[in-house]
């Protein structure tokens, strides 16, 4: 059943220059993206710095106002709600952040974080008990962790806490937009795990944004991969890494390190620099780093096509699909 549905989604945001700061172009961070993710699945969101994932996670949430195209979430189209009913709805969709910290107030106990949300949404102080320490437990953490402050516990303590908070509302849908990339690796499958053991405990979706593609892989059912604002490439989790169409794709798949030292996958360099985001490549936005490009990459700008064999696997390459 699809519970989150993204439609041909546009964000463009203004760029201002000159000494009258007058509007001189636009940055295209995301330039007509669609998907749909159902109940319970993981959709992994994959791309380098820049590429549009943070923008792409900020509409879903609905802090940004798209410039086109549409959210819907269990059927609701987020920006045509009315104050009331996005209050309910964010009840329903939550956020993982990269670092909690900056989203922690260091004055407040971890106690009186994890009260916040409920107190905003109507319950007493008085009665919270019973749910904050079940929260607790649920993430992992001590009961003494409540009388605590933010600096004082490491970053994948924090992390738990930033996941305390995001469940706390018992939510469908978390965005967990590069939720281990501060950690160090032996904290981060921790934190993975947990995240996996409350989707299959609580039925959580989740995006899952992140520029690692070794880190979506354990956790995605399906992965996206952007570039430059578009999807390039959408596939179940495992068809991409043994069988990525995608040029891009495969450039970032041969970046990973194998543990195996005898394995055959050649390191493919991308040339270049990521190209600006104001001024993309006509035709394919990938052609000016791509090793296969022809006349036509430069001319036409392929579509996100199905595979004729597999239907699920989409690509958008004129040669690889
Ligand atoms: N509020 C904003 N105003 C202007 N430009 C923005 C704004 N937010 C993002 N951008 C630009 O939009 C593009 C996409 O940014 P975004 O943060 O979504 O990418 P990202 O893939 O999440 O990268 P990163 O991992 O570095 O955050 C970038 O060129 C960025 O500079």
């Amino acid at each position: 059943m699809t519970i989150l549905e993204v439609k041909n989604l546009k964000k463009y945001f203004p760029v201002s220059g000159g000494v009258f700061l007058r509007r001189t172009g636009w940055v295209y961070a995301l330039d007509g993206v669609s998907f749909a993710v159902n109940k319970g699945e993981t959709l992994g969101i994959v791309g380098e710095s820049g590429c549009g994932k943070t923008t792409l996670g900020r509409c879903i949430m609905g802090i940004y106002e798209p410039s086109d195209g549409e959210v819907v979430i269990n059927g609701q189209s987020v920006f045509k709600l009315n104050s009331q009913q996005r209050k309910k709805l964010a009840l329903n969709l939550q956020t993982i952040f990269q670092d909690p910290f900056e989203s922690l107030d260091p004055r407040q106990t971890v106690k009186e974080i994890l009260e916040e949300k409920y107190i905003i949404h109507g319950k007493k102080r008085e009665n919270l008990e019973t749910e904050i320490n079940r929260l607790i437990e649920t993430v992992g953490l001590l009961p003494d962790t409540l009388s605590k402050f933010p600096h004082e516990f490491s970053g994948g303590q924090r992390q738990r806490i930033g996941i305390a908070r995001a469940i706390s509302l018992e939510p469908e849908i978390i965005i967990c937009d590069e939720p281990v990339s501060a950690l160090d690796v032996s904290v981060q499958s921790k934190i993975l795990n947990l995240l996996l053991k409350l989707q299959q405990t609580m039925g959580l979706t989740y995006v899952f944004i992140s520029h690692d593609l070794s880190v979506v892989k354990h956790v995605s059912d399906r992965i996206a991969v952007m570039y430059l604002g578009k999807i390039v490439e959408m596939a179940d989790a495992n068809e991409i890494y043994e069988n990525g169409r995608h040029p891009y794709t495969n450039a970032l798949l041969s970046s990973i390190p194998m543990p195996d030292p005898e394995s055959n996958r050649n390191r493919i360099i991308l040339k270049g620099e990521v190209p600006s985001v104001e001024n993309p490549p006509a035709g394919c936005r990938f052609n000016t780093r791509c090793e296969y490009v022809q006349n036509i990459c430069r001319d036409k700008e392929p579509e996100l096509l199905k595979n004729e064999k597999d239907p699920s696997h989409l690509t958008a390459c004129h040669f690889f699909f």
